[in-house]
């Protein structure tokens, strides 16, 4: 391997060196040689997709895979660390964080670069060194806060950690391979993988890893490859990683028996990625008329017909293959600091946790440390001493296209708040992600990358079918640019003057009126906002 045609341009950030070693960026240009001409014709694949789903408005199960769908396989056995997923805790890889995750208490932590991370190359570079430092177990991973506060990993039993790379779509631009940007989820796997992977394996864990954005069972293939030729290089045994699939696109949601038989030899699980998924039937079918326009975002729960369709097929796929269901992100956060809100959303958490284990998931997602308990008191009155329900094969579940796509069905207002909230939820999210932080607190919710894509892609398709709302108003790019100059008036009144100028408020006003506004739909929020960071 070498280094021959590999660029690495960008500020240098702090122990860079020992994270991009001469061999890690010559395995990293493996992978990409490996695996570009595949990525770059499923990308295209993708427009081809959508531009049939523009002109038949409807989606079915693939005819050529009847065979996959029909066939008697199971998925690889789990390895002992990843048996017991009853509570998996989300989050970036920052210095903090990772310590708190990894002192969490849940089974399972989610070391995000993908929804919940900005990819600032600082942000890249030094998430892989804290899991570096995490992995390797010497006490490396500590952390003084400027308030004064010392962090270091004090729990007796650790999550394991399952790394969640960027999407199929999104480029490195501060790593080129013969000319080209290499996939931001090559170098987030990579860089993980072959820092780690022997450690882990040793240790008796592995490189584990999640999943996103996937569209077809081809994405799944080609990540597949990719697995196999890491291990093929590193001389791990084949069979070492193990993958959780994200469902949260409209059309994967056509194809999980093919995407776990793709990746059956190192399949794990999949997950209800329930925001992007919502993100993904409002972007797949946007022109498609009011039979497909959604009410106000936070009204939309996994109770409603084509949420509970999907999230009920996905368990049943995935016990009939052997492998884990494990549900979604219920984004109410707690506050420390409201008793209120707090309160509020224990509860919510409850519920969506209770539903989940009665459903037969295996485990689930929380986004605090402080929901972690939640989570795990509603699967273990479930799982009682079982690690996990792959027993519970639930056949009795009946899901065909119509029931995936029965968005009609979902009852709820479109309102002037759902709307203002929209805008102002979109406008504070970019903000944060060019300032660095992929994830927000914001009206007691948890954003991220994901949750900010529905409240955009809701307006352009608020606009784009002649909706009124509730107050008779007509959704049209003026009232949403009104709405605009009066939310960022309000939040500078709640910031204040000062700091409201050190934000980006004019490019987040920027990047929002081009992914909610402009005609030409922008297929992720992220990509315009790239050319904006460092
Ligand atoms: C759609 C999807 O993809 S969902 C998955 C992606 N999204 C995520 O993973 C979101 C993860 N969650 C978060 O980033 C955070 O919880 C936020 C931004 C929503 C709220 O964070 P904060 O405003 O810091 O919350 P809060 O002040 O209550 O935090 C209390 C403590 O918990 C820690 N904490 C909060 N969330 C997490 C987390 N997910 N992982 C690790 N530690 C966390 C904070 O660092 C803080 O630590 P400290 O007391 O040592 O300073
Ligand atoms: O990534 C998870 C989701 O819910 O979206």
């Amino acid at each position: 391997m070498s280094t021959t045609g590999v660029e690495v341009s960008g500020y240098t950030v702090e122990r860079q060196e020992e994270v991009l070693t001469d061999d890690a960026l010559a395995f990293l240009a493996e992978l990409h040689r490996h695996a570009q001409p595949t990525r770059r014709q499923l990308l295209e694949r993708r427009k081809e997709r959508r531009a049939e789903i523009a002109r038949t408005g409807t989606l079915d199960f693939l005819p050529e895979t009847q065979d996959v769908r029909d066939g008697d396989w199971k998925v690889a056995e789990a390895p002992a660390d990843l048996r017991d997923r009853r509570v998996e805790m989300t989050g970036p890889t920052d210095r903090k964080m990772t310590i708190n995750a990894l002192n969490s208490g849940a089974k399972v932590w989610l070391a995000d670069f993908e929804d919940s991370h900005a990819p600032t190359w600082e942000l890249v570079i030094s998430g892989q060194v804290n899991l570096i430092d995490a992995q390797s177990g010497d006490g490396k991973l500590t952390y003084d806060s400027p308030e004064g506060k010392h962090y270091e990993v004090t729990a007796d039993e650790q999550p394991t950690v399952v790394l969640r790379p960027r999407g199929w779509h999104l480029d490195e631009k501060h790593i080129t391979v013969d000319g080209e940007k290499i996939a931001g989820g090559l170098v987030d796997f990579g860089l993980y993988f072959f820092h780690n992977a022997r450690g882990l394996v040793d240790r008796g864990s592995g490189p584990y890893f999640y999943l996103p954005k996937m569209e077809s069972h081809l994405e799944a293939r080609l990540w597949n490859d990719v697995f196999v030729k890491a291990q093929d290089l590193l001389g791990i045994p084949q069979g070492t990683v193990r993958a959780t699939v994200l469902i949260e696109t409209i059309t994967a949601a056509f194809e999980m028996e093919e995407i776990l038989y793709e990746l059956r030899d190192h399949a794990s699980g999949l997950n209800a990625g329930r925001w992007d998924y919502l993100f993904s039937v409002i972007k797949n079918f946007r022109e498609q008329g009011r039979d497909f326009v959604l009410p106000d975002r936070n009204s939309v729960g996994m109770t409603v017909p084509f949420m509970r369709a999907y999230s009920e097929l996905l368990v049943r796929t995935c016990h009939k293959r052997g492998a884990f269901a494990i549900g979604g992100m219920a984004a109410f956060i707690p506050s420390r600091k409201d008793p209120e809100a707090n309160e509020k959303a224990m509860a919510k958490v409850h519920e969506d946790k209770a539903r989940e284990a009665g459903d037969g998931y295996d485990g689930s997602w929380v986004a605090h440390p402080d929901l972690v308990e939640i989570c795990r008191e509603e699967f273990t009155k479930v799982l009682g001493d079982r690690p996990n329900q792959l027993d519970r094969t639930r056949e009795d579940v009946r899901v065909g296209a119509a029931e995936l796509l029965d968005v009609r069905s979902t009852p709820g207002d479109i309102t002037e708040a759902g709307l203002r909230n929209d805008v102002s939820v979109g406008l504070q999210y970019i903000q944060s992600w060019l300032s660095g932080t992929g994830a927000a607190g914001i009206f007691n919710m948890m954003e991220d990358a994901a949750t900010a894509e529905i409240s955009r892609s809701q307006v352009w398709q608020w606009i784009h079918n002649d909706i009124a709302l509730d107050d008779g108003q007509k959704v049209t790019p003026d009232l949403v640019r009104r709405v605009i100059d009066e939310e960022l008036q309000k939040i500078k009144e709640t910031v204040g003057e000062d700091v409201f100028e050190k934000g980006r408020w004019q490019d987040a006003r920027d990047v929002f009126e081009s992914v909610a506004l402009a005609d030409d739909y922008v297929e992720f929020l992220t990509l315009p906002a790239y050319e904006l960071i460092d």
